[in-house]
């Protein structure tokens, strides 16, 4: 990551910066082995839109290892970095996050996960790199994949669908639009010497996902904050051998709002880099986008207009982070 000079840095923190906040001790847990696992996600996502998932199966070393191969990326002279960039959205990139002017104190590689259209950045990236590191990402995903389709197949049985795959069918389709960041926030000492009056330099700017459901693992420092129900915003313990799933504004439809996606954040830190990786579980680019029909009850009309996957995702791309990207989908009572 280049460093910046004192004036450019001052410009990046007069325009993103924020008051922390303590540690949250009330992020709903759930434990993957529970008999009750269906019931508590559900809840979770009612409540939250957010949970920690433990006993999720996917081996630690995968995580290990993936981390250390990110690491290794990150750690390569910036030139060589940004060969893999600038993002298409898919390759490196540094700061700018999205085509919209957004940025922040991060750099990361976006990939996409269908084997069958993996982008010409994904392919330099791994083509540039040791094969390891695509072995690391390939054994990490697959992992992450199928511990996702049970998670989204005991969402459905709490929610009282007989067809449990009814959401996980759209992320194991050959034609699923997925994709995987891994996110890199260096520590930016260079804060603890500005007066910042007590507020922090934002990495990541606040937004909700698109897609279905996120899931993320981040090394053990903090900065990942959720906004809860009443608009407050709270700190994420990091907890490195767990994962923690959102809800995207993809389940929020298909729940009729019954899910709402969670709006959230991370704050850079000024002594230690955190590095998180995430998988975010989309449907087909064709797919209508609309509640699960065995969802609503009798007389329940759907909140939000008829539209695929790509429709959204073509809008998402040309919002900033903070919009509210569902706002042009939701009906009005002319509707
Ligand atoms: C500012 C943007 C970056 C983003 C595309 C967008 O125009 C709005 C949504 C952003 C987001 C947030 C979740 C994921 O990190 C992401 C890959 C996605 O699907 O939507 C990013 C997009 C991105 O960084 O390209
Ligand atoms: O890096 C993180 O911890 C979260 C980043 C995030 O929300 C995203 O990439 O969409
Ligand atoms: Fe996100």
């Amino acid at each position: 990551m280049v460093v910046l000079s004192q004036p450019a840095l001052s410009n990046f923190l007069l325009l993103k910066t924020c008051k922390p906040t303590p540690l949250f001790t009330g992020i709903p847990v759930v434990d993957l082995t529970d008999p009750d696992a269906k019931t508590l996600i559900v809840k979770a996502c009612r409540d939250f839109g957010f949970f920690k998932l433990v006993n999720h199966g996917v081996p630690l070393d995968f995580m290990a290892n993936l981390e250390n191969q990110a690491l290794t990326f990150f750690r390569k002279p910036q030139s060589d970095k940004d060969r893999a960039g600038p993002p298409d959205p898919f390759g490196y990139g540094s700061k700018r996050i999205g085509p919209n002017g957004d940025v922040g104190w991060v750099e990361y590689l976006l990939l996409n996960t269908n084997p069958d259209v993996i982008s010409p950045k994904s392919l330099f990236i791994f083509r540039e790199n040791p094969q390891i590191f695509r072995a690391a990402v390939e054994e990490y995903i697959r992992a992450v994949k199928n511990m996702c389709y049970v998670v989204l197949e005991l969402m459905a049985e709490g929610l009282g669908i007989a067809q449990r795959n009814v959401l996980s069918r759209l992320l194991k389709d050959e034609k699923s639009d997925s994709c995987f960041r891994l996110n890199h926030y260096p520590p930016c000492p260079e804060v603890q010497v500005q007066a910042l009056n007590g507020r922090n330099l934002v990495g990541f700017g606040e937004h909700t996902d698109p897609q279905i459901i996120s899931v993320l693992r981040s090394n053990s420092t903090s900065g990942l904050q959720i906004c809860l129900t009443d608009g407050t915003w709270v700190s994420v313990p990091p907890d490195q051998t767990s994962f923690f799933i959102n809800v995207g504004d993809t389940l929020q439809v298909m729940t009729n709002g019954r899910f709402k996606s969670v709006k959230h954040r991370v704050l850079a830190d000024t002594t230690k880099s955190r590095l998180s990786m995430i998988y975010f579980g989309g449907p087909p680019l064709s797919e209508k986008i609309v509640p699960l029909p065995s969802l609503l009850l009798k007389g329940e009309k759907s909140l939000y207009k008829e539209f695929t996957w790509w429709e959204y995702k073509k809008a998402a791309y040309t919002s900033r982070l903070a919009d509210n990207r569902l706002g042009p989908f939701e009906k009005s009572a002319a509707d």
